[in-house]
């Protein structure tokens, strides 16, 4: 819960940038901002051979502007603490002194070792893609990847395909049917795509597939919610 909230904060901070200044100043502020440190979304020696290809695929992809390249931070604690107060006035969070050690869950590993991801996102198709390679201490059943790692990424993924509506959002409802089981160490793509939008329902959905589109390891669907800044004020 307490690495969900995280990403959702992080994600305030981007979406607001995003939707007052646009994405050539989300960039700017994930590469200068003091508040936020490394970009963890590019390669680095843990990448596989397939990892790589695809990010220099997507990449090139970025190049006529159609998709662009999300970049993945940490974000502060003085900056969480200040969110939650703001949005769950009523709240009871965990001690600050426990919230310093807080970190976002998905980038909690050691390199190589948890969640090795990078996004890309087409704001005209409403599309994220993520390229994911789950690491040793992600394992589930002997040599595959844990369902609940894939579905961490399948949260994140769909909340990031969020980005085209405003305001702030929390993941209300996730459906994932695993249809074959994923090698441990191996990459995935997870292409999702914004449905519809009713009120404050965002409705996602997903497919996760191998590298060669052979096999379909899992689909998805999401219910996110935008939270009501009225509601959070009571
Ligand atoms: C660069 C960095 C990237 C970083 C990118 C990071 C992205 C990460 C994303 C991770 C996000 C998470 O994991 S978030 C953590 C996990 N999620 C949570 O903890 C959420 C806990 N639940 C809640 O706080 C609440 O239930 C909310 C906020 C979801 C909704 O509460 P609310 O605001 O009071 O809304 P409420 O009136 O109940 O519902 C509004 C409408 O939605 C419907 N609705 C509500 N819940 C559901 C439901 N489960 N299934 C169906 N429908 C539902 C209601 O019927 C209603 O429909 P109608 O009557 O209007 O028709």
């Amino acid at each position: 819960m307490d690495g969900c909230l995280h990403c959702v904060f992080t994600w305030q901070k981007a979406c607001s940038i995003f939707h007052t200044q646009g994405w050539k100043h989300l960039r700017r502020s994930f590469s200068t901002e003091k508040v936020i440190h490394k970009d963890h979304s590019l390669p680095n020696p843990s990448w596989s051979k397939d990892l790589r290809l695809l990010f220099d695929q997507f990449m090139k992809k970025c190049e006529d502007g159609s998709w662009k390249h999300l970049p993945s931070s940490e974000c502060k604690v003085p900056q969480r603490i200040h969110s939650f107060k703001t949005y769950f006035l009523d709240s009871k969070p965990v001690k600050e002194d426990q919230l310093s050690q807080a970190r976002p869950f998905t980038r909690s590993y050691e390199v190589g070792q948890g969640f090795e991801y990078a996004m890309f996102y087409n704001e005209d198709e409403k599309r994220t893609v993520c390229l994911f390679q789950g690491g040793p201490y992600l394992e589930g059943p002997p040599g595959f990847l844990h369902g609940g790692a894939l579905a961490t990424m399948i949260d994140t993924t769909l909340g990031v395909c969020t980005i085209s509506c405003m305001g702030l959002f929390m993941t209300a409802n996730l459906n994932i049917n695993f249809k074959s089981p994923i090698p441990l160490c191996s990459v995935v793509v997870i292409s999702s795509q914004l449905d519809k939008v009713e009120g404050r329902k965002v409705f996602v959905s997903c497919n996760v597939r191998s590298v060669d589109e052979k096999t379909l390891h899992s689909d998805a669907t999401g219910l996110f919610i935008k939270l009501d800044p009225e509601k959070s004020l009571t």
